[in-house]
């Protein structure tokens, strides 16, 4: 399959690592560090185009995507307030657009958990529940998409939260989300439930990003001549 990378930095180094090793052609990488364009022959051969940038560049990226009709699959966080105005470009443009918050295997059964406990603890109100994020300090975006993926799983399943906010929780409904920024942490998300009685907690720890990187090519195999919306639950019914 030919690829195009969209944003050449530590997720499109890692990404073009395993693509080559599982015999794919990365034909274009789009970064401002280099010169290839959305515009050029080139990024028009791929196959799919992998996206992982910044917050404030996906948007524009993915809508170039679909003006040269090249599947897209985004990885990058921070801009998921716009999916739906997407989605709306992406259906009248007929154009593929796979998103997720977070591409890791271990990290899509960590969802399936957190589901699982968040509607478990109905019943159980002398529990708190709270969540704490750790990221590298070059992350630009706080929550990170991953901790909001599991908030709002969280919301749907139990029945005493309804929001989530940063930081500082105020009222009972609300589910506190503490964003820590230090080193080279990789990403680490864990939920804790907490009573006077003891503490409940579920963990994840990314060691390196090559999960990410290696569910990033599994989304752009699976994408490959597909049309719509896709995400990792389309993904994983396919594994
Ligand atoms: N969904 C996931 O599984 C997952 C995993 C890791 C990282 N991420 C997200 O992916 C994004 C990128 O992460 P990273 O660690 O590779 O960041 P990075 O800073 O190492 O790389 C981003 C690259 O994008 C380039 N860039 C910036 N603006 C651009 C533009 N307008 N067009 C093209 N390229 C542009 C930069 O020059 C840089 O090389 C972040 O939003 C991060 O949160 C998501
Ligand atoms: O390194 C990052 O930045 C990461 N971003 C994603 C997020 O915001 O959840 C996934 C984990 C790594």
């Amino acid at each position: 399959m030919n690829i195009a990378l969209i944003g050449y930095g530590k997720m499109g180094h890692e990404i073009e690592q395993i693509a080559i090793q599982r015999g794919h052609q990365i034909v274009a990488r789009i970064d401002l560090t280099t010169n290839d364009t959305f515009e050029s022959p080139a990024f028009c051969s791929a196959n799919v185009a992998i996206e992982f940038t910044r917050p404030d560049a996906a948007i524009n990226n993915i809508r170039k995507c679909f003006e040269a009709g090249v599947p897209v699959v985004c990885g990058t966080t921070g801009w998921a307030n716009q999916l739906s105005t997407i989605r709306k470009e992406m259906e009248t443009t007929n154009g593929t657009l796979f998103w997720a918050s977070n591409f890791s295997l271990g990290v899509n059964l960590f969802f399936a958990l957190n589901r699982y406990l968040a509607k478990l603890m109905n019943p159980f109100n002398d529990y708190n529940i709270s969540m704490i994020e750790v990221h590298h300090t070059q992350k630009l975006d706080a929550p990170s998409g991953t901790a909001i993926t599991l908030a709002e799983s969280i919301i749907e399943e139990l029945d005493r939260k309804s929001k989530w906010v940063k930081d500082i929780q105020q009222q009972p409904d609300e589910l506190a989300i503490a964003s820590i920024r230090e080193g080279n942490v990789l990403g680490i998300h864990e939920i804790i439930y907490e009573s006077e009685m003891d503490t409940i907690s579920i963990k994840h720890d990314a060691k390196s990003r090559r999960g990410f990187a290696l569910g990033a090519v599994l989304a752009a195999e699976f994408t490959y001549n597909k049309k719509g919306f896709l995400g990792m639950n389309d993904l994983l019914a396919f594994l």
